[in-house]
Protein backbone atom coordinates (compact mmCIF):
# COMPACT_ATOMS: atom_id res chain seq x y z
CA UNK A 1 0.00 0.00 0.00
CA UNK A 2 1.27 3.76 -1.09
CA UNK A 3 1.13 5.83 2.08
CA UNK A 4 0.05 9.51 1.36
CA UNK A 5 0.95 12.13 3.40
CA UNK A 6 -2.32 13.63 5.34
CA UNK A 7 -3.55 17.05 4.18
CA UNK A 8 -3.62 18.18 7.68
CA UNK A 9 -2.03 17.57 11.15
CA UNK A 10 -3.11 19.52 14.32
CA UNK A 11 -1.24 18.25 17.09
CA UNK A 12 1.70 18.37 18.27
CA UNK A 13 3.72 19.29 15.42
CA UNK A 14 6.02 22.32 17.18
CA UNK A 15 9.24 21.94 15.19
CA UNK A 16 11.24 23.27 18.13
CA UNK A 17 10.10 20.54 20.17
CA UNK A 18 10.35 18.07 18.43
CA UNK A 19 14.06 18.67 17.84
CA UNK A 20 14.96 18.34 21.35
CA UNK A 21 14.48 22.12 22.92
CA UNK A 22 13.47 22.72 25.87
CA UNK A 23 11.32 25.65 24.68
CA UNK A 24 7.74 24.62 24.63
CA UNK A 25 5.20 25.94 22.10
CA UNK A 26 3.05 27.07 24.72
CA UNK A 27 3.77 28.01 28.46
CA UNK A 28 3.39 24.99 30.36
CA UNK A 29 -0.62 24.00 30.34
CA UNK A 30 -2.36 25.39 27.16
CA UNK A 31 -3.85 28.30 27.90
CA UNK A 32 -7.75 28.78 27.30
CA UNK A 33 -8.69 32.21 27.48
CA UNK A 34 -7.06 34.31 25.18
CA UNK A 35 -6.57 37.66 27.27
CA UNK A 36 -5.67 39.85 24.17
CA UNK A 37 -9.83 40.09 23.94
CA UNK A 38 -9.77 41.27 27.82
CA UNK A 39 -8.93 45.13 28.19
CA UNK A 40 -8.48 46.40 31.49
CA UNK A 41 -8.74 50.03 31.51
CA UNK A 42 -12.40 50.57 33.71
CA UNK A 43 -12.81 48.88 36.87
CA UNK A 44 -15.26 46.31 35.48
CA UNK A 45 -13.53 45.39 32.69
CA UNK A 46 -10.64 44.42 35.33
CA UNK A 47 -13.14 42.55 37.46
CA UNK A 48 -13.93 40.79 33.93
CA UNK A 49 -10.57 40.02 33.51
CA UNK A 50 -9.44 38.74 37.05
CA UNK A 51 -13.00 36.45 36.43
CA UNK A 52 -11.43 35.20 33.13
CA UNK A 53 -8.46 34.27 35.30
CA UNK A 54 -10.07 32.49 37.98
CA UNK A 55 -12.30 30.35 35.74
CA UNK A 56 -9.41 29.17 34.14
CA UNK A 57 -7.98 27.91 37.22
CA UNK A 58 -10.95 26.26 38.41
CA UNK A 59 -11.38 24.42 35.39
CA UNK A 60 -7.88 23.13 35.85
CA UNK A 61 -9.37 20.05 36.49
CA UNK A 62 -10.85 19.20 33.32
CA UNK A 63 -7.04 18.16 32.42
CA UNK A 64 -7.50 15.08 35.19
CA UNK A 65 -10.39 14.21 34.45
CA UNK A 66 -10.28 14.04 30.31
CA UNK A 67 -7.03 12.22 30.40
CA UNK A 68 -7.82 9.67 33.39
CA UNK A 69 -11.08 9.25 31.53
CA UNK A 70 -9.05 7.91 28.56
CA UNK A 71 -6.88 5.96 30.20
CA UNK A 72 -9.91 4.20 31.94
CA UNK A 73 -11.68 3.17 28.58
CA UNK A 74 -8.60 2.17 27.30
CA UNK A 75 -8.31 4.96 24.34
CA UNK A 76 -4.46 5.39 25.22
CA UNK A 77 -3.89 1.25 24.77
CA UNK A 78 -6.14 1.44 21.51
CA UNK A 79 -4.02 4.29 20.39
CA UNK A 80 -0.67 2.38 21.37
CA UNK A 81 -0.11 1.12 17.79
CA UNK A 82 -2.29 2.71 15.27
CA UNK A 83 -4.17 5.78 14.42
CA UNK A 84 -7.93 5.50 14.23
CA UNK A 85 -11.34 6.84 13.26
CA UNK A 86 -13.92 7.46 16.07
CA UNK A 87 -16.08 5.23 14.53
CA UNK A 88 -13.47 2.33 15.06
CA UNK A 89 -12.35 3.21 18.32
CA UNK A 90 -16.03 3.38 19.10
CA UNK A 91 -17.03 -0.23 17.61
CA UNK A 92 -14.07 -1.84 19.71
CA UNK A 93 -14.16 -0.20 23.14
CA UNK A 94 -17.64 -0.01 22.90
CA UNK A 95 -18.12 3.63 23.90
CA UNK A 96 -20.74 5.88 22.31
CA UNK A 97 -19.74 7.50 19.47
CA UNK A 98 -20.50 11.09 19.49
CA UNK A 99 -19.45 10.89 23.22
CA UNK A 100 -15.92 9.62 22.42
CA UNK A 101 -15.62 12.45 19.35
CA UNK A 102 -16.16 14.72 22.60
CA UNK A 103 -13.51 12.66 25.06
CA UNK A 104 -11.15 13.35 21.75
CA UNK A 105 -11.58 16.57 21.74
CA UNK A 106 -10.66 17.40 24.62
CA UNK A 107 -7.47 15.46 24.15
CA UNK A 108 -6.72 17.32 21.04
CA UNK A 109 -6.66 20.61 23.03
CA UNK A 110 -4.82 19.68 25.73
CA UNK A 111 -2.27 18.74 23.02
CA UNK A 112 -2.20 14.75 24.07
CA UNK A 113 -3.24 12.95 21.01
CA UNK A 114 -2.76 14.40 17.20
CA UNK A 115 -5.62 14.42 14.29
CA UNK A 116 -4.97 13.79 10.88
CA UNK A 117 -7.55 14.37 7.29
CA UNK A 118 -7.28 12.26 4.74
CA UNK A 119 -9.59 12.70 1.57
CA UNK A 120 -12.23 13.11 4.24
CA UNK A 121 -11.44 10.69 6.75
CA UNK A 122 -10.18 11.92 10.05
CA UNK A 123 -8.17 9.52 12.23
CA UNK A 124 -6.80 9.96 15.60
CA UNK A 125 -2.86 8.80 16.91
CA UNK A 126 -0.75 9.17 20.06
CA UNK A 127 2.77 11.67 19.56
CA UNK A 128 5.60 9.43 19.92
CA UNK A 129 7.14 11.53 22.57
CA UNK A 130 4.06 11.16 25.06
CA UNK A 131 3.86 7.44 24.35
CA UNK A 132 5.42 6.10 27.24
CA UNK A 133 4.04 8.89 29.55
CA UNK A 134 0.31 7.68 28.31
CA UNK A 135 0.86 3.73 28.56
CA UNK A 136 1.56 1.44 31.42
CA UNK A 137 4.89 -0.16 31.99
CA UNK A 138 7.47 2.15 30.47
CA UNK A 139 10.24 3.50 33.02
CA UNK A 140 8.51 7.03 32.73
CA UNK A 141 4.98 5.70 32.36
CA UNK A 142 2.30 8.59 34.26
CA UNK A 143 -0.15 5.45 34.59
CA UNK A 144 1.04 4.60 38.09
CA UNK A 145 -0.24 8.83 39.00
CA UNK A 146 -3.16 8.22 37.24
CA UNK A 147 -4.31 5.47 39.20
CA UNK A 148 -3.01 7.13 42.70
CA UNK A 149 -5.25 10.27 41.35
CA UNK A 150 -8.21 7.96 41.27
CA UNK A 151 -7.91 6.20 44.63
CA UNK A 152 -6.00 8.78 46.61
CA UNK A 153 -5.73 12.22 45.17
CA UNK A 154 -9.53 13.23 43.66
CA UNK A 155 -10.97 12.63 46.89
CA UNK A 156 -8.39 14.39 48.80
CA UNK A 157 -8.82 17.20 46.98
CA UNK A 158 -12.28 16.98 47.79
CA UNK A 159 -11.52 17.13 51.69
CA UNK A 160 -9.03 19.96 51.63
CA UNK A 161 -11.28 22.25 53.43
CA UNK A 162 -11.46 20.14 56.24
CA UNK A 163 -8.18 19.69 56.03
CA UNK A 164 -7.57 23.50 56.47
CA UNK A 165 -10.14 23.39 59.17
CA UNK A 166 -8.72 21.11 61.55
CA UNK A 167 -4.99 20.26 60.57
CA UNK A 168 -3.32 17.13 60.13
CA UNK A 169 -3.31 16.17 63.75
CA UNK A 170 -4.61 12.85 64.58
CA UNK A 171 -6.96 12.87 67.84
CA UNK A 172 -5.10 12.77 70.34
CA UNK A 173 -3.00 16.15 68.90
CA UNK A 174 -0.13 14.72 67.42
CA UNK A 175 1.08 16.14 64.00
CA UNK A 176 0.74 13.24 61.14
CA UNK A 177 2.84 12.73 58.64
CA UNK A 178 1.58 11.75 54.88
CA UNK A 179 -0.91 8.72 55.35
CA UNK A 180 -0.39 7.50 52.46
CA UNK A 181 -0.12 3.84 52.38
CA UNK A 182 1.98 1.02 50.85
CA UNK A 183 -0.51 -0.01 47.94
CA UNK A 184 -0.87 3.80 46.92
CA UNK A 185 2.74 4.03 47.15
CA UNK A 186 2.64 0.86 44.72
CA UNK A 187 0.62 3.13 41.86
CA UNK A 188 2.60 6.26 42.99
CA UNK A 189 6.49 5.30 42.98
CA UNK A 190 6.73 4.60 39.17
CA UNK A 191 4.27 7.40 38.31
CA UNK A 192 6.73 10.11 39.81
CA UNK A 193 9.93 8.44 37.90
CA UNK A 194 10.14 10.72 35.25
CA UNK A 195 11.43 13.48 38.11
CA UNK A 196 14.70 11.40 38.64
CA UNK A 197 16.32 11.80 35.32
CA UNK A 198 17.16 15.48 35.07
CA UNK A 199 17.51 15.81 39.45
CA UNK A 200 20.74 13.20 38.89
CA UNK A 201 21.82 15.11 35.74
CA UNK A 202 22.01 18.07 38.23
CA UNK A 203 23.73 15.87 40.83
CA UNK A 204 25.89 14.59 38.91
CA UNK A 205 27.48 17.59 36.89
CA UNK A 206 27.85 19.10 40.72
CA UNK A 207 29.67 15.77 42.11
CA UNK A 208 31.55 15.44 38.80
CA UNK A 209 32.37 19.71 38.67
CA UNK A 210 33.99 19.25 42.47
CA UNK A 211 35.31 15.99 41.98
CA UNK A 212 33.86 14.19 45.31
CA UNK A 213 34.76 11.05 45.46
CA UNK A 214 34.71 10.08 41.62
CA UNK A 215 36.53 7.15 41.10
CA UNK A 216 36.07 6.13 44.91
CA UNK A 217 33.86 2.78 45.67
CA UNK A 218 31.17 5.09 47.15
CA UNK A 219 28.22 3.39 49.32
CA UNK A 220 25.00 5.50 48.52
CA UNK A 221 21.60 4.79 50.99
CA UNK A 222 18.49 5.55 49.02
CA UNK A 223 16.15 6.10 52.50
CA UNK A 224 12.41 5.63 50.94
CA UNK A 225 13.90 4.51 47.62
CA UNK A 226 10.94 3.57 45.66
CA UNK A 227 11.54 2.49 42.58
CA UNK A 228 15.12 3.32 43.36
CA UNK A 229 15.89 5.13 40.15
CA UNK A 230 18.08 8.37 41.51
CA UNK A 231 20.35 5.93 43.05
CA UNK A 232 19.97 3.13 40.17
CA UNK A 233 20.80 6.12 37.64
CA UNK A 234 23.52 7.07 39.85
CA UNK A 235 25.36 3.69 39.63
CA UNK A 236 25.19 4.27 35.71
CA UNK A 237 27.12 7.17 36.13
CA UNK A 238 29.26 6.00 38.28
CA UNK A 239 30.95 2.37 37.84
CA UNK A 240 32.95 2.38 41.32
CA UNK A 241 29.39 3.31 42.98
CA UNK A 242 27.38 0.54 45.22
CA UNK A 243 23.51 1.53 46.30
CA UNK A 244 21.39 0.52 48.77
CA UNK A 245 18.08 1.59 48.71
CA UNK A 246 15.21 0.89 51.94
CA UNK A 247 11.53 1.04 51.52
CA UNK A 248 8.60 -0.92 52.16
CA UNK A 249 8.53 -4.70 50.90
CA UNK A 250 6.24 -4.33 48.12
CA UNK A 251 8.18 -1.39 47.11
CA UNK A 252 11.33 -2.81 47.35
CA UNK A 253 10.06 -5.48 45.05
CA UNK A 254 9.66 -2.89 42.09
CA UNK A 255 12.73 -1.17 43.17
CA UNK A 256 15.05 -4.69 43.19
CA UNK A 257 13.24 -5.41 39.38
CA UNK A 258 14.00 -1.93 38.20
CA UNK A 259 17.66 -2.48 38.81
CA UNK A 260 17.90 -5.74 36.59
CA UNK A 261 16.17 -3.81 33.91
CA UNK A 262 18.63 -0.87 33.89
CA UNK A 263 21.72 -3.64 34.26
CA UNK A 264 22.36 -2.26 37.50
CA UNK A 265 21.19 -4.95 39.74
CA UNK A 266 24.52 -6.59 40.77
CA UNK A 267 25.53 -3.00 42.43
CA UNK A 268 21.78 -2.51 43.74
CA UNK A 269 20.62 -3.82 47.21
CA UNK A 270 17.03 -3.73 48.19
CA UNK A 271 16.39 -3.75 51.68
CA UNK A 272 12.87 -3.75 53.51
CA UNK A 273 13.05 -1.84 56.38
CA UNK A 274 11.33 0.98 57.98
CA UNK A 275 13.18 3.74 58.68
CA UNK A 276 11.65 5.11 62.06
CA UNK A 277 12.19 1.40 63.69
CA UNK A 278 15.12 -0.09 62.56
CA UNK A 279 18.80 0.78 62.79
CA UNK A 280 19.81 2.62 59.57
CA UNK A 281 23.34 -0.08 59.63
CA UNK A 282 26.77 0.95 58.89
CA UNK A 283 28.43 4.23 57.90
CA UNK A 284 27.65 5.79 54.40
CA UNK A 285 29.34 7.93 51.99
CA UNK A 286 25.97 9.46 50.39
CA UNK A 287 22.83 9.76 51.30
CA UNK A 288 20.25 10.35 49.38
CA UNK A 289 16.65 11.54 50.27
CA UNK A 290 14.64 12.10 47.07
CA UNK A 291 11.07 13.16 47.79
CA UNK A 292 11.08 12.01 51.82
CA UNK A 293 10.44 15.46 53.48
CA UNK A 294 7.66 16.57 51.84
CA UNK A 295 5.74 14.09 54.17
CA UNK A 296 7.00 14.47 57.55
CA UNK A 297 6.21 16.93 59.88
CA UNK A 298 8.90 19.49 61.87
CA UNK A 299 9.36 16.76 64.62
CA UNK A 300 10.06 13.69 62.12
CA UNK A 301 12.35 15.75 59.41
CA UNK A 302 14.21 16.12 62.53
CA UNK A 303 14.47 12.97 63.65
CA UNK A 304 15.21 11.64 60.47
CA UNK A 305 18.25 14.51 60.15
CA UNK A 306 20.02 12.91 63.16
CA UNK A 307 19.61 9.37 61.61
CA UNK A 308 20.99 10.28 58.42
CA UNK A 309 23.90 12.48 60.57
CA UNK A 310 24.69 9.51 62.65
CA UNK A 311 25.89 7.19 60.21
CA UNK A 312 27.05 9.53 57.58
CA UNK A 313 31.30 9.27 56.93
CA UNK A 314 32.87 12.51 57.78
CA UNK A 315 33.57 13.66 54.25
CA UNK A 316 30.00 12.18 53.25
CA UNK A 317 27.27 13.82 51.78
CA UNK A 318 23.36 13.93 51.99
CA UNK A 319 21.58 14.94 49.18
CA UNK A 320 17.66 16.12 49.69
CA UNK A 321 15.39 16.53 46.20
CA UNK A 322 12.60 17.96 47.72
CA UNK A 323 9.68 20.35 46.70
CA UNK A 324 11.54 23.50 49.01
CA UNK A 325 10.40 26.87 49.16
CA UNK A 326 12.93 29.74 48.54
CA UNK A 327 11.00 33.08 48.82
CA UNK A 328 7.68 32.20 50.13
CA UNK A 329 6.78 36.12 49.99
CA UNK A 330 7.37 35.98 46.36
CA UNK A 331 6.35 32.56 44.66
CA UNK A 332 8.02 33.86 41.22
CA UNK A 333 10.02 30.79 40.15
CA UNK A 334 8.12 27.49 39.22
CA UNK A 335 9.82 25.56 41.56
CA UNK A 336 8.75 27.86 44.66
CA UNK A 337 5.02 27.97 43.19
CA UNK A 338 5.10 24.28 42.38
CA UNK A 339 5.98 23.41 46.18
CA UNK A 340 3.33 25.75 47.34
CA UNK A 341 0.60 24.06 45.91
CA UNK A 342 2.65 20.87 46.55
CA UNK A 343 1.89 21.50 50.40
CA UNK A 344 -1.71 22.06 49.63
CA UNK A 345 -1.82 18.19 47.69
CA UNK A 346 0.30 16.77 51.28
CA UNK A 347 -2.24 18.77 52.99
CA UNK A 348 -5.22 17.33 51.17
CA UNK A 349 -3.83 13.61 50.87
CA UNK A 350 -3.32 13.45 54.80
CA UNK A 351 -0.02 15.43 56.34
CA UNK A 352 3.38 16.54 55.22
CA UNK A 353 4.17 20.16 53.73
CA UNK A 354 7.01 21.83 51.66
CA UNK A 355 9.14 23.26 54.06
CA UNK A 356 11.44 26.49 53.49
CA UNK A 357 14.76 26.96 53.09
CA UNK A 358 15.36 28.45 56.44
CA UNK A 359 13.44 25.56 57.93
CA UNK A 360 15.78 23.15 56.71
CA UNK A 361 18.74 25.12 57.95
CA UNK A 362 17.59 24.90 61.14
CA UNK A 363 17.02 21.58 61.10
CA UNK A 364 20.59 20.77 59.80
CA UNK A 365 22.24 22.80 62.10
CA UNK A 366 20.01 21.25 65.24
CA UNK A 367 21.93 18.02 63.94
CA UNK A 368 24.85 19.07 63.27
CA UNK A 369 25.14 19.20 59.89
CA UNK A 370 25.17 22.47 57.35
CA UNK A 371 24.17 23.02 53.80
CA UNK A 372 27.16 23.42 51.65
CA UNK A 373 24.76 24.11 48.39
CA UNK A 374 21.40 24.61 46.81
CA UNK A 375 20.74 23.18 43.30
CA UNK A 376 17.83 24.29 40.90
CA UNK A 377 15.94 20.96 39.15
CA UNK A 378 12.84 21.09 37.64
CA UNK A 379 10.00 21.16 40.30
CA UNK A 380 12.57 20.45 42.60
CA UNK A 381 15.58 22.12 44.77
CA UNK A 382 18.68 20.02 45.80
CA UNK A 383 20.21 20.81 49.17
CA UNK A 384 23.66 19.33 49.30
CA UNK A 385 24.83 18.67 52.87
CA UNK A 386 27.77 17.60 54.68
CA UNK A 387 28.77 17.29 58.54
CA UNK A 388 28.90 21.11 60.40
CA UNK A 389 32.60 22.82 59.97
CA UNK A 390 33.77 19.94 57.94
CA UNK A 391 32.53 20.80 53.94
CA UNK A 392 33.02 17.91 52.13
CA UNK A 393 32.75 19.00 48.43
CA UNK A 394 36.46 20.25 47.49
CA UNK A 395 36.89 23.30 45.96
C1 LIG B 1 7.08 10.02 47.67
S1 LIG B 1 7.79 8.44 47.65
C2 LIG B 1 9.42 8.80 47.06
C3 LIG B 1 10.10 7.62 46.45
C4 LIG B 1 11.44 7.91 45.79
N1 LIG B 1 12.42 8.37 46.75
C5 LIG B 1 11.26 8.91 44.69
O1 LIG B 1 11.58 10.08 44.88
O2 LIG B 1 10.77 8.52 43.61
C6 LIG B 1 8.09 8.11 49.36
C7 LIG B 1 8.66 6.74 49.62
O3 LIG B 1 8.98 6.63 51.00
C8 LIG B 1 8.63 5.33 51.42
N2 LIG B 1 8.43 5.33 52.87
C9 LIG B 1 7.50 6.01 53.55
N3 LIG B 1 7.62 5.75 54.89
C10 LIG B 1 8.66 4.87 55.01
C11 LIG B 1 9.27 4.24 56.13
N4 LIG B 1 8.83 4.46 57.38
N5 LIG B 1 10.32 3.41 55.91
C12 LIG B 1 10.77 3.19 54.65
N6 LIG B 1 10.24 3.78 53.54
C13 LIG B 1 9.18 4.60 53.72
C14 LIG B 1 7.35 5.05 50.66
O4 LIG B 1 7.03 3.66 50.63
C15 LIG B 1 7.68 5.62 49.30
O5 LIG B 1 8.28 4.68 48.46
Amino acid sequence: MVEQSPTSVIGLDDRAYASGSPTRRDDSVRTLVDFNYLSATTGEQKTVRAAHQIYEHLIGMWAPAVIEAAHDLGVFSWLADRSGTVEEMSAELQTDQRATRVLLGGLLAYGVIERSELDGEVRYSLPSDFRQALLPGGTFSLVGKMLHDRHVAWAGWRNLGDAVRHGTRDQSGNDRTNQISETNYEDLTSGINFWAPPIVDVLSAALAETGWKKDEAVSVLDVGCGTGLYSQLLLERFPAWKAEGIDAPRIIRLATAQAERLGVGSRFTGTVRDFWKDGWGETVDLILFANIFHLQTPDSVQKLMRSAADVLAPDGLICIADQIVVDEARPVTAQDRFAMLFAASMLATGGGDAYTLSAYDQWLAEAGLERVAVLEAPMHRLLLIGHAGRHPLPV
